[in-house]
């Protein structure tokens, strides 16, 4: 192995582990954050206690990397550098991009979350092509984690072990998606949709059962479970739909094409979309390739 892949695989490494160590602290902080902070992120939507306390718990945790150079996130304007010079040799190259609680509008109602994360090789924005992995932290009824990378992906059971310590069981390896779809899900009022994504989502209707949560990794998670497609897509009056390529577009097109699927912003793949700002905003059509191909005709045709 080169100094550089070395340094690749300890920095993706020490990622997950600093993700699967906060995850506990996340999920045990949320009872008493369940209200907005007086704060607005740079999407100009309202952030939640829990969102504030988890960026920051991943910003200190990740910031102390050896290799990461830079953090950013959901809800900070501008990446934070974080950079030092490795002790692996070779340049401080990666930038990590995390939606810290993704679905907190959840935290209301006490339905599913998670945590998103991106490892680029590159400073943000960056393209999807640059990710080297990505992963999500879902916590459900039980805290699992799910890490893609160029080997392939898995998925493990988190728990808090003795003294606090954190526990991680694999529990799937080499997960692929199911070549039979099973569940869908979309996002946006469906008066807000276009027309060609409403003639795709009749169809649907009568193919696959509906599972939507509102919370990107429990819908996508249901998609890589059981095989099917999730997208919150264009709508009529936000074209670019809701959720953000960096921290949420990317790293979940990666897990799912390393799954065999595919990922389509309704015309390209999402992961070759150039990104002009940090903080811009994609439609997501992701699941089984043959869904997501189907769904691109139907965009392209009813546009
Ligand atoms: O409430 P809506 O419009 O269905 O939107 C739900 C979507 O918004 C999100 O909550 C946006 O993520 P954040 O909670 O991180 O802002 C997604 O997880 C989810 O897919
Ligand atoms: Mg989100
Ligand atoms: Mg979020």
């Amino acid at each position: 192995m080169s100094g550089s892949d070395r340094l690749e695989a300890s920095v993706i490494e020490s990622v997950f582990d600093a993700v699967a160590e906060t995850a506990p602290e996340i999920r045990a902080a949320l009872p008493g954050r369940r209200v907005e902070s007086d704060r607005e992120n740079p999407s100009g939507e309202t952030v939640m206690a829990a969102d504030v306390h988890a960026d920051e718990l991943l910003e200190e945790r990740i910031g102390l990397i050896d290799g990461v150079s830079g953090y950013a996130s959901e809800e900070r304007e501008t990446v934070v550098d974080v950079g030092s010079e490795p002790k692996l040799g070779s340049e401080s190259r990666y930038a990590v991009a995390v939606d810290p609680l993704d679905g907190s509008s959840n935290l209301r109602s006490n339905n599913a979350m998670g945590t998103v994360v991106g490892v680029y090789d590159g400073s943000l924005p960056a393209r999807g092509r640059d990710l080297v992995a990505a992963g999500y932290v879902l916590y459900g009824p039980i805290t699992t984690m799910v890490v893609a990378t160029a080997d392939g992906v898995r998925e493990e059971v988190v728990t808090r072990g003795g003294d606090e310590g954190v526990e991680r069981s694999v529990v799937r390896e080499s997960i692929s998606l199911p070549s039979d779809p099973v569940v869908y899900g979309f996002g946006g009022r469906v008066p807000d949709w276009t027309d060609g994504f409403r003639v795709f989502a009749r169809e649907i209707e009568s193919e696959l059962k509906l599972r939507y949560g509102g919370a990107m990794v429990g819908d996508v998670n249901q998609v890589l479970t059981y095989g099917g497609i999730f997208a919150y897509p264009a709508l009529a009056d936000a074209p670019n739909g809701k959720l953000r390529l960096q921290f949420e577009a990317n790293p979940i097109a990666f897990i799912i094409e390393r799954a065999g699927g595919a990922a389509s912003d309704g015309t390209e793949a999402i992961l070759d979309v150039d990104p002009e700002e940090l903080h811009q905003r994609v439609p997501l059509h992701v699941g089984n390739e043959q869904l997501v191909d189907r769904l691109e005709a139907a965009v392209e045709s009813g546009q």
